[in-house]
């Protein structure tokens, strides 16, 4: 089923391309084609790199290596050995695919590199590549390639017909991948990484794969966009195809659209490519990059969340803006011509977007309470199989022995709590049963499978789910996304359509129905607590780990906390609590489990390990909870 997104695509890659074939028939100068193909380029240029850079956060600065490596492969091919360039765009995406996965293997698998190192690895791609394309001689050595025009049949028309056909096919191929891919289960497992990456993996996103194929697709787009630039530019030099401008545009272009829908980039390119061109016409080329450089710091402060959402907001405005800014113009005609008109008109549009229109409205409503009298009654649990065993585990973090020869096996049905003095290792215990942290030695099982090693997202796929101590949703998803996402990686994944009515049953057991549509960052300290936990369960885990669900918490909220955590026990899964309040673990947990200074301290009945001389001497002398 093609959506209205994909629909409103098709239509407009249609009108654009018979504007193309027909623009002798129109009376269009050629000049036009030269710049609808540049604005094509752009978007190509742009939309790839928003595939990596803006789904998945990973911010790139490379994306002219992609551009080199596919125009040098067209020029050197097509122009020093006469091959067809039809033949070298597919070598140029190959090319560039190896590239990003080589580029990709270093920065995730081998560094795990993020941020600002992330950064700077893929900005030093393109000087090595340019450099060596220099010293070559059977590549460039200093001289530059002149590339051939490639005979095209003659319904593509003329020449310059054909390259911005070809580049239109390129710009649609692009945007439709980018459309695809947000649609799609890869696109929320990259905005889930781009959200929160160690949450995303702990809660079954196959993270190094998504990343890596978002590398991927990012790279043979560029590459053949490169390509196709190539006969575009017509002469290809290291300066003209490895320069540093070229990820500081499709930055600007892709920040100013916005970088999380696939539209964002097609906007930026539009607007940035056509001022250019109007600066360029009015002899104010020296003033582009102080102008580029202006809207993308006034944009960091005023717009980050880039013009897609901002037009979204407010579409009558924005567009009877440019009808009345562009029209009225053209129809005074006092100024400029057409392109000239058409650009005031989107920049009008653009910044009254910017100043009315912003994100959907947070909800602040008040948390809903889960009625006392709903209660669910405790029933004394049958001991089930063993679901966690831990044999010897150690962690150390250097000098520091967080974790000491642990030895806990946990059954199914209990209700553990996890107590000690700050810094006796819950944490540390509970990332490593996550899988967040490996221990330094030591076996841990999960339902009889050996989880040691295993990747955080496979220990989620057997079946453990967590809470952190902060809550940490994913902030561009709104509650009920939220949930969804942990059904759609979880035990039993649907896609997003399906998981969402399911999302909402979740919610309601934590009575954050209400708050369905709202996005985190509109919730309170409890019901951010409550997401997680909501998030947590949907993943259907067979244990639930929560890293102390109740600090911070009012009376009443905690309260309301217990009954939930009861509830979800009542529902069958395991689950282990850190909490520092003995009072509230005394009547909800079944068992107490006390670490001081990494070793295991007490382990059995409450009553029982509250009573104990030990954990009086070594917690609760310290502590004032109880
Ligand atoms: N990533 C890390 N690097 C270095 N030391 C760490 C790291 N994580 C934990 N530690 C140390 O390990 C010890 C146990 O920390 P952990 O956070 O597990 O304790 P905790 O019982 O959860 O404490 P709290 O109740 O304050 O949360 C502490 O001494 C802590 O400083």
């Amino acid at each position: 089923m093609i959506r209205r997104g994909g629909a409103g695509l098709l239509v407009a890659f249609l009108l654009l391309a018979a504007v193309g074939v027909l623009s002798d028939q129109l009376g269009l100068p050629s000049f036009y084609l030269i710049l609808l193909g540049s604005i094509c380029f752009w978007i190509a240029q742009a939309t790839s790199w928003n595939i990596l850079s803006g789904y998945s956060g990973y911010f790139s600065f490379g994306q002219a290596a992609y551009v080199g490596v596919g125009a040098y492969t067209t020029a050197v091919l097509s122009g020093r050995h006469g091959v067809d360039f039809f033949l070298t765009v597919p070598l140029a995406a190959v090319l560039c695919g190896l590239l990003a996965l080589g580029v990709g293997a270093v920065a995730f698998r081998l560094g795990s590199l993020r941020g600002e190192i992330f950064a700077l690895l893929t900005l030093a791609v393109p000087f090595i590549l340019a450099a060596f394309a220099r010293i070559n001689r059977s590549i460039d050595g200093g001289q530059g390639n002149t590339v051939p025009i490639p005979e095209l049949p003659d319904v593509f028309g003329s020449p310059q017909q054909s390259q911005y056909l070809l580049a239109l096919s390129i710009a649609a191929i692009a945007v439709a991948a980018a459309y695809a891919i947000q649609h799609s289960r890869t696109g929320s497992a990259l905005a889930a990484i781009r959200d929160a990456e160690d949450v995303a993996e702990v809660m079954g996103v196959a993270t190094f794969r998504y990343k890596m194929l978002a590398m991927l697709i990012s790279g043979v787009l560029g590459g053949v966009a490169g390509s196709v630039y190539a006969i575009q530019i017509g002469f290809v030099t290291v300066e003209s195809v490895f320069n540093l401008t070229i990820p500081l545009f499709v930055i600007v272009m892709a920040v100013l659209g916005g970088r999380t829908h696939w539209l964002g980039p097609v906007i930026g390119a539009v607007l940035i490519v056509t001022l250019q061109d109007r600066l360029s016409s009015y002899g104010l080329d020296a003033w582009n990059s102080i102008i580029l450089g202006a809207i993308l710091a006034l944009l960091v402060a005023l717009a980050p969340d880039g013009l897609y959402a901002r037009l979204r907001a407010r579409p009558y405005v924005a567009l009877g803006a440019l009808v009345v800014v562009s029209g009225g113009l053209a129809a005074l005609n006092v100024w400029g011509e057409l392109l000239d008109w058409l650009v005031a008109g989107m920049l009008v549009a653009g910044v009254l977007a910017i100043v009315l229109g912003s994100r959907p409205a947070s909800s602040k409503a008040a948390t809903g309470s889960i009625p006392a009298e709903d209660e669910p009654k405790m029933e004394p649990r049958q001991p089930g199989a063993m679901l966690i065993e831990c044999r010897q585990v150690a962690r150390y973090f250097g000098g520091v022995h967080a974790l000491e020869d642990v030895t806990l096996d946990i059954p199914a049905g209990e209700l553990v709590g996890l107590v000690g003095p700050n810094g006796s290792g819950k944490t540390t215990l509970v990332n490593l049963l996550s899988g967040a942290s490996r221990p330094t030695r030591g076996v841990i099982r999960l339902d009889g499978r050996d989880i040691t090693r295993m990747a955080p997202h496979r220990i989620a796929h057997v079946g453990m789910a967590r809470t952190y101590q902060i809550p940490r949703p994913y902030d561009s998803m709104t509650v009920r996304d939220n949930v969804a996402m942990a059904i759609m990686f979880g035990r039993e994944p649907l896609s997003l359509n399906r998981a969402r009515p399911v999302a909402e049953r979740h919610l309601a057991t934590v009575a954050l129905d209400h708050l369905a549509d709202a996005y985190p960052a509109g919730l309170n300290l409890h019901q951010r607590q409550l997401l997680e936990m909501a998030r947590a369960v949907a993943s259907n885990p067979k244990v639930l780990l929560l890293d102390e669900a109740l600090a911070g918490l009012n009376p009443a909220e905690i309260d309301n906390a217990v009954r939930v955590v009861r509830r979800i026990h009542e529902s069958g899964i395991t689950i282990v609590i850190v909490e520092h309040l003995l009072r509230v673990l005394n009547q909800l947990a079944t068992r107490l489990v006390v670490l001081d200074r990494g070793t295991l301290l007490a382990d059995g009945a409450p009553q029982a390990v509250l009573n104990d001389p030990a954990v009086i001497r070594a917690y609760l002398g310290r502590q004032a909870h109880v």
